[in-house]
């Protein structure tokens, strides 16, 4: 892609390089005409729009008055939760715009959108500090300082000098923004606060993992720790459970944050709608339905519902009704009777039984059968069963979450499923958007699945190239969470011990339908790109993507005309860029698999196996 020539106050930067580490310092944002002209204002209408999002224009007193009364009815950590979420959702958005604006200038000029767009809302005016980037991680870390913030203005004045720092929205929304934007998980810490008595506000931004004591800061991303307010029972469980099995995925509030792995994340307002609703109906006993495609979350979902429930420590039972066979799901569900058929030679507990006082989630409810269906109809309203082959009625207290990817709807049309029993599991619906429509979990989703994988299988991996985030990122995921974790999955397996992850190691994506989009990646002037992502931008494909000043059309061009010429062999275009990426770092290895996306043991690889290849047919 074309690098837009840098306006002399960028160009003012000074940068020094240490130990691979690019620090650049002395920053000035550039002009900021172009975010301006992106805002509009149809009065007639009742209409602002920044780029293509609708904006409001609000009082900063009645802002503090609504941050005041939640403060003071809900507490400080449910109204921190509240606002770092707001600003964090607000920065995403930003950040689409400032690819927008930007896209064809350099990265400094898309990040420092940021601090722009952040002062053209009124929010606060930012400074710049100081950024480095490490030349094989990308961005490592970036300094602002911060002054007038709405939010320390307002909390000042209606709680007067506070000890703990307190621009919460603002810091959601440097985190949302710079986390957008480099397609990986970043957070921003307030260092000093205005809000504190300080001169100005100080921000520092850095990948998650480098901070210390993140939990802390993490845990205001998820609403479950700081909303979750449970009710009070309906009635006590007064029964001991057959068969007690721990709650894999307990939430007290003391527990510690390691069962995140195990746990839902996501940062999309459709995941916060999700948990919300999860959150609120949890508390009760009404049976949950819920909806969504395969690999969506469906069963994690189910399990946090649970955790969340005045029944978090009794038995949660799952049940796949699709994987047990019609003939037998009867007398698994609801238990058999000594003699009900031949070879019941004892008496057996169905799921129903072993649930008592807890949860049963029935996954892929549609497959029952229609007899099985009457009966968990009777459950569901009277708590009634009888086992296989018995008169005698046996009373339960079980708590059913069900789910399905098939329309319930349709099924009950279709004669397939039961309407009564329809309605009464329809109670409260909740219906999980599939990846595809809520991309801004992704860069979560893969640090919490790098995590988790890279532990299972002992690896220890460098982090993801720029390319490699931005066909994960533009990738439309048809399968799902499941397919995601799948995929990254198979690159850490295929990846060495301390590489980068790169496009080359996300093979399954290519099998299932070559839906790969365009991607590209934008250099930092010309050091290595940071992984500013890019999604909207025509450059070249997987592969070309380090050429950023060949149009994908050239290459295009280039490879129609030597197929028309005859069979291409691929080694042999891989040996061609080799040699003209070794010309071009006169012969430095490292300087050469820089150029190509590789490290310099995948170099140093390929160029012996190319002199043993061409010595082998050399006469
Ligand atoms: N929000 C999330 N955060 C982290 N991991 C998730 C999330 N949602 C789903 N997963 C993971 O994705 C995989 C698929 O999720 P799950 O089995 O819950 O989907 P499902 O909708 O129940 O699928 P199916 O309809 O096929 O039963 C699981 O490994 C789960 O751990």
């Amino acid at each position: 892609m074309t690098t837009l020539p840098i306006d002399d106050e960028t160009r003012s930067r000074q940068s020094r390089n240490r130990n691979g580490i690019n620090i650049i310092t002395d920053l000035r944002f550039p002009d900021m005409q172009d975010l301006v002209d992106r805002l509009y204002f149809n009065p007639k209408e009742g209409l602002i729009w920044l780029g293509d999002k609708r904006m409001m224009l609000m009082h900063v007193e009645a802002f503090g008055a609504l941050r005041q009364e939640l403060l003071e009815s809900n507490g400080v950590e449910f109204t921190r939760g509240l606002l770092t979420r707001v600003g964090y959702m607000t920065g995403q958005r930003d950040a689409d715009l400032a690819i927008k604006a930007r896209g064809t200038g350099n990265e400094l000029d898309i990040a420092a959108a940021g601090g722009q767009l952040h002062a053209l809302s009124g929010i606060v005016e930012v400074a710049p500090v100081c950024i480095e980037f490490d030349h094989a991680k990308g961005f490592k870390y970036g300094e602002f300082t911060w002054k007038r913030s709405v939010e320390s203005d307002v909390h000042i004045a209606a709680n007067g000098v506070s000890t703990d720092p307190i621009c919460w929205m603002e810091v959601g929304y440097s985190s949302g923004f710079m986390s957008r934007l480099m397609g990986r998980r970043l957070l921003a810490r307030e260092t000093q606060c205005q809000g504190c008595g300080h001169d100005l506000c100080r921000v520092i931004v850095k990948p998650v993992e480098d901070w210390d004591n993140i939990e802390e800061d993490l845990k205001y991303f998820q609403p479950r720790v700081t909303d979750h307010r449970r009710a009070q029972p309906v009635k006590p469980v007064k029964n001991t459970p057959v068969k007690a099995a721990p709650s894999p995925f307990g939430l007290e509030e003391s527990q510690p944050l390691v069962t995140e792995l195990g746990r839902p994340v996501g940062s999309s307002a459709a995941y916060h709608i999700t948990m919300h609703k999860i959150l609120r109906v949890a508390g009760t006993n009404a049976t949950v339905l819920l909806l969504g495609e395969s690999g969506v979350g469906k069963t994690m979902f189910a399990h946090e519902l649970h955790s969340n429930s005045l029944r978090a420590n009794t038995p949660f039972i799952e049940i796949n009704c699709a994987a047990i066979p019609e003939q037998l799901i009867e007398s698994e569900l609801f238990g058999v009777q000594r003699g009900a058929y031949s070879g019941a030679t004892d008496p057996r507990p169905g799921r129903f039984e072993i649930a008592h006082g807890g949860t049963i989630f029935l996954d892929e409810i549609a497959t029952l059968s229609m007899t099985a269906q009457g009966k968990l109809l009777r459950v569901l309203q009277s708590g009634d069963l009888e086992r296989l082959g018995s008169n005698k009625t046996i009373k339960v207290d079980v708590r059913v979450i069900a789910a399905t990817n098939e329309d319930l709807a349709m099924a009950v049309k279709a004669g397939r499923f039961r309407s009564d029993l329809f309605y009464r599991l329809n109670v409260f619906p909740i219906t999980i958007a599939p990846l595809r429509e809520r991309k801004d979990d992704l860069p979560l989703l893969l640090d919490t699945v790098m995590h988790k994988l890279c532990a299972l299988h002992g690896r220890h991996l460098a982090g993801v190239t720029p390319r490699a985030l931005q066909v994960i990122l533009d990738y439309h995921w048809p399968g799902n969470i499941r397919e995601f974790e799948n995929v990254i999955e198979r690159a850490i397996i295929l990846s060495d011990e301390g590489d980068m992850l790169d496009i080359r190691h996300l093979s399954g994506l290519d099998a299932l339908g070559g839906q790969l989009e365009r991607i590209g990646t934008v250099s930092w002037d010309s050091a290595p790109a940071i992984g500013i992502r890019m999604p909207h931008v025509e450059t070249p494909s997987v592969g070309l993507a380090q050429q950023d000043n060949a149009s994908h059309e050239q290459l295009l061009a280039v490879a129609q005309r030597a197929l028309q010429r005859g069979p291409v062999r691929l080694s042999q275009i891989e040996e061609v860029y080799i040699e003209v990426a070794m010309q071009q770092s006169e012969n430095n290895i490292s300087r050469a698999a820089t150029l190509l996306g590789l490290s310099r043991a995948q170099l140093d690889y390929r160029l012996k196996k190319m002199s043993s290849d061409n010595s082998s047919v050399t006469p």
